[in-house]
């Protein structure tokens, strides 16, 4: 390939089909769309508009942004709320052509402030299958535990997301790492297994690298969220590149909560050029200051990645998802017809070329 200019290569990167895989619906929840659900809803904030709340979200660390994200969550109350939140993030994904996705959503939040389970999957799932209808993209739902909380308070989730098993995907892990060990969560993972879901966890986000030898060990995870510790463990690395464990990234939530200093610090580049399931994701992107463009927008800008490095992140995802085996082949012939279209042109891609 020719070398590309800056611009080129920004423009090739927001026309690119993209799949995400590490995405908090609740962390989708932009200010505006929470003083307006705040209003609906008759839920008093702590910030007299918008823009105050946005000028609060300065982080510290993780906790410092879950202390806010659990706090916004109040204005979440009906099925047309968690419709509307979903409906605008698919929207969003439209208009950036992330063409499959699949978001977690964390049931407690919304259980302990007396949300019903059905009333948050009636939300979900008629968004999801709206989506389907409206822009052609296809997704799963992920059930994250949280893991400051105790194991049995999952427990009591899961039994409660039994009538929906059908419509998940998989179990997931969230919330405080550090000090929350995965392992502690080994029978609600069981569970998940009775329901025939896949099985997901944050680790190696802020906690240890041994967390996500835990997560593979001992709850049988099939992808790691974040992952990126897993740089201080050579037999971590190797045994994540051998078996192609994916690691969701998500660049610009790890700048914000401080696990980098500056984008240009983070090891992703190092980790795909190593040869691991690098993905890239936006995790939160009302409170991290972005979707998936500009995830990869800044990471580019940050790296300057090849073509072909975007090419293997975008089929990593695609490999990575829990998509059936039709789609990923459909969504891998999406990627190389836009390719081929962004290099010669729409006629040259209509004809197969
Ligand atoms: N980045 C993150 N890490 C852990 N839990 C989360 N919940 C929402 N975003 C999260
Ligand atoms: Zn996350």
């Amino acid at each position: 390939m020719t070398n590309i200019s800056i611009d080129e290569m920004e423009q090739f990167l927001a026309q690119l089909p993209k799949v995400e895989l590490h995405l908090h619906i609740e962390g989708t929840l932009e200010p505006e769309m929470m003083f307006a659900l705040a209003e609906r809803n008759g839920v008093k904030l702590s910030y007299p508009d918008p823009e105050a709340l946005r000028r609060a979200y300065q982080f510290d660390n993780l906790q410092s942004f879950l202390d806010l994200y659990y706090q916004g969550t109040s204005v979440l109350k009906t099925s047309q709320d968690f419709y509307d939140l979903a409906m605008a993030y698919f929207s969003r994904c439209d208009q950036e052509h992330v063409l499959h996705y699949e978001i977690m959503f964390d049931p407690q939040a919304h259980l302990s402030r007396g949300v019903a389970m059905n009333t948050i999957m009636e939300g979900l799932t008629g968004a999801m299958e709206d989506a389907q209808r409206k822009y052609g993209a296809s997704s799963g739902l992920i059930l994250s535990l949280l893991r400051h909380l105790p194991e049995q308070d999952g427990i009591d989730a899961l039994l409660q997301a039994k009538p929906w098993q059908h419509k998940i995907l998989a179990i997931g892990l969230d919330s405080s790492e550090k000090g929350n060990p995965p392992g502690r969560f080994r029978k609600a993972f069981d569970i998940a297994d009775d329901y025939g879901w896949h099985r997901v966890a944050h680790a190696g986000e802020e906690g240890p690298a041994s967390y996500i030898w835990e997560a593979i060990r001992e709850l049988h995870v099939r992808r790691v969220d974040h992952g990126v510790r897993c740089s201080d463990d050579t037999k971590l690395m190797s045994y994540l590149k051998q078996y192609q464990v994916p690691l969701t990234v998500c660049p610009l939530s790890n700048v914000r909560l401080g696990v980098y200093s500056d984008l240009r610090q983070h090891n992703l580049k190092m980790l795909l050029e190593k040869g691991l399931c690098v993905t890239i994701n936006s995790d939160d992107p009302a409170y991290f200051g972005g979707y998936m463009t500009a995830n990869m927008l800044a990471v580019q800008r940050a790296f300057n990645l090849t073509e072909s490095q975007w090419l293997q992140l975008t089929a990593n995802a695609i490999n990575a998802s829990f998509a059936p085996v039709e789609r990923k082949q459909a969504l891998k012939q999406r990627l190389t017809a836009a390719v081929v279209n962004y290099h010669l042109g729409p006629t040259s891609a209509a004809a197969g070329v």
